[in-house]
């Protein structure tokens, strides 16, 4: 785990020391977008044009921000467009390696060993933390964005004039609700479990706890009302939660200790997390085995001795059901 300054490799962890125990993520910094006329997106410079083959991913399976962006590459039909290359799960003292292992898929532009390589290539000087996901343009030799939430932006509808397959998952119409949903999900789930499993105060860890289950009981009910968080139909909204979700009993219930409740002990929320899970493409895009590897063998400091759970034992195939579920 580390940083690159300047261009240089430092070997850092989150220092929490300045901010009082409290895990603070940093700005992503590349953030042009793929269009489909290639002008300019909402944020950037212009000429990443949609095109088959121009494209390529970094990701880690582990990471539930560059699943987001597997799952919208897989519903959207644009595996045969965008190439992906997979990081090995175990984050040391390199950062992301392509180290080989199962499941590991090498750098095909030219063989990075290190993920921090593939920043420096698009700017030597950069300074920031090296992430997944990163999509990358192969014939401009740089990088477009690394912030997933609008990688998945741009994969919902850029593709959509070169043989996409079909469905808008962030229609205009009910992009406000979307957005709203979003942030609140981003701050107390996603980016949630990750404030209460890096605290190194008492006194955080708990208020990030308590923030994490009231909204994770807020959900619950909610799903216990509708059939997805904005309405009758599936949207981003939703596959941003299911990405914290499906990790939840398997690492953050225990490596992060967000443990008041199990998420199979919520009815809705996990035959909600079922049928996702189950929906066509999406099982594909899940592996538990580098998601666990990854966050029980890269944290030392919260897992000093490196043991990896077998357990638990999850029957995410059991149907979902929810139109039983549901009590409008
Ligand atoms: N804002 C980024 C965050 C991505 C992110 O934090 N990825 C993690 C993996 S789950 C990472 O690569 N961390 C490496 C580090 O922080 O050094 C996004 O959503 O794309």
């Amino acid at each position: 785990m580390g940083l690159l300054i300047d261009g240089k490799w430092h070997d850092k962890w989150y220092d929490t020391s300045s901010t009082g125990g409290r895990f603070v993520r940093s700005e992503t910094q590349f953030r042009n977008w793929i269009t489909s006329d290639g002008k300019p997106g909402p944020s950037g410079t212009a000429g990443f044009r949609a095109e088959p083959g121009r494209y390529h991913l970094y990701v880690s399976l582990a990471c539930p921000w560059a699943h987001r962006v597997l799952i919208m590459r897989a519903l959207k039909g644009l595996e045969n467009m965008i190439s992906v290359s997979v990081v090995n799960p175990y984050m040391g003292e390199n950062g992301w390696s392509f180290d080989p292992a199962p499941g590991v898929v090498a750098d095909p532009v030219d063989a990075a060993q290190y993920l921090y390589q593939v920043y420096l290539r698009a700017n030597p000087h950069y300074t920031g933390r090296v992430t997944v996901p990163v999509l990358w343009d192969l014939q401009r030799n740089t990088i477009v964005n690394n912030e997933s939430s609008e990688i998945i932006r741009m994969l919902n509808s850029a593709f959509d004039g070169i043989c996409a397959r079909e469905g808008d998952y962030a229609p205009q119409e009910r992009l406000a609700d979307i957005n709203a949903v979003n942030s609140e999900v981003y701050d107390t789930v996603n980016n949630g479990v990750y404030k209460v499993g890096f605290a190194t105060s008492q006194s955080v860890y708990e208020q990030e706890l308590n923030k994490l289950f009231t909204s994770l009981d807020q959900l619950e009910a909610k799903l216990g009302q509708q059939r997805y968080l904005v309405g009758d139909d599936i949207t981003e909204a939703d596959w941003r939660l299911f990405t914290t979700l499906i990790r939840f009993d398997a690492v953050y219930y225990s490596h992060f200790k967000c443990n008041l409740r199990r998420l199979s002990d919520y009815e809705n929320l996990w035959a909600y997390t079922r049928e996702l899970y189950q929906w066509q493409n999406v099982a594909e895009t899940v592996n538990f085995e580098h998601i666990k590897n990854h966050y029980y063998l890269s944290h030392p400091s919260i897992n000093p001795n490196g043991i990896v759970p077998l357990g638990p034992i999850l029957d995410l195939d059991q149907p979902a059901d929810r139109n039983n579920l549901i009590k409008r």
